[in-house]
């Protein structure tokens, strides 16, 4: 598999039965070229996040694939994952950072803010994600970026940017053109009519197609 410029980066449904979820992980990754994988639950107990890593974090990990939870850094820590996302109203950059340590991933949200992501790469993040692009059903996004902002943020700054939100095989063209480093996929991937690795597949088409 060639691997493009603009890669994938594979966000988990917010819920999910991990034995149940680990195939179709699995098929998603073996598919394809995939980045990253974040492991975002939403309302769930510490306990059941570290059970998701535990059966989650190899399969990704075995394959290349770097792992990395949403909103919990000393979780992340504890279960050997590769790094962090944080939001705005999550833990902050610096402490998250204090906690992975500095050979881990941090990421940071920056809704459609350049300030925002100014501050995160000047403090050290690894990338700084911008959204929504698009309508997305997975969760309330308050905020609409524009690809202008990837184009402006990619031609100044060498911190990779992440396009998320309402992201489709579609869609995801003009991201690329303007130059996002990673595209993040919920529904698009794991909602596909034809399965995960399907979906993945299509993707890396479409990356390579708007890459020219
Ligand atoms: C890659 C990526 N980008 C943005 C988000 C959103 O993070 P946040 O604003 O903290 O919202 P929640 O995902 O925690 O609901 C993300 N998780 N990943
Ligand atoms: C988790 C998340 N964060 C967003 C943001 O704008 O920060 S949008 C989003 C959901 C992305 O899911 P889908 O690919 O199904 O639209
Ligand atoms: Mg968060």
């Amino acid at each position: 598999m060639t691997e493009t410029a603009c890669r994938l980066y594979l966000v988990t449904p917010p819920v999910l039965e991990p034995a149940a979820f680990a195939p179709k992980l699995t098929e998603a990754l073996d598919a394809g070229d995939v980045a990253c994988v974040q492991l975002r639950l939403k309302d769930c107990s510490d306990d059941a996040v570290r059970r998701a890593c535990d059966a989650l974090r190899p399969i990704a990990q075995e394959r290349g694939v770097a792992f990395i939870l949403n909103d919990h850094p000393q979780l992340a820590r504890e279960t050997g994952c590769d790094g962090v996302h944080v939001g705005q109203k999550d833990t902050p950059y610096a402490q998250a950072r204090r906690i992975v340590g500095n050979d881990a991933i941090v990421g940071v949200t920056c809704h459609d803010s350049r300030h925002l992501a100014m501050e995160a790469g000047e403090a050290g993040a690894d990338y700084v994600a911008f959204g929504a692009f698009f309508p997305t059903t997975t969760k309330d996004a308050e905020f609409k970026a524009e690809p202008e902002l990837l184009r402006w943020w990619s031609e100044l700054m060498e911190v990779p940017c992440v396009a998320i939100g309402g992201i489709t095989q579609e869609n995801c063209g003009p991201l690329v053109s303007a130059g996002a480093d990673f595209l993040a996929v919920v529904g698009a991937v794991w909602n596909h009519p034809d399965g995960p690795g399907a979906a993945v597949k299509a993707f890396n088409a479409a990356i390579a197609a708007a890459e020219g």
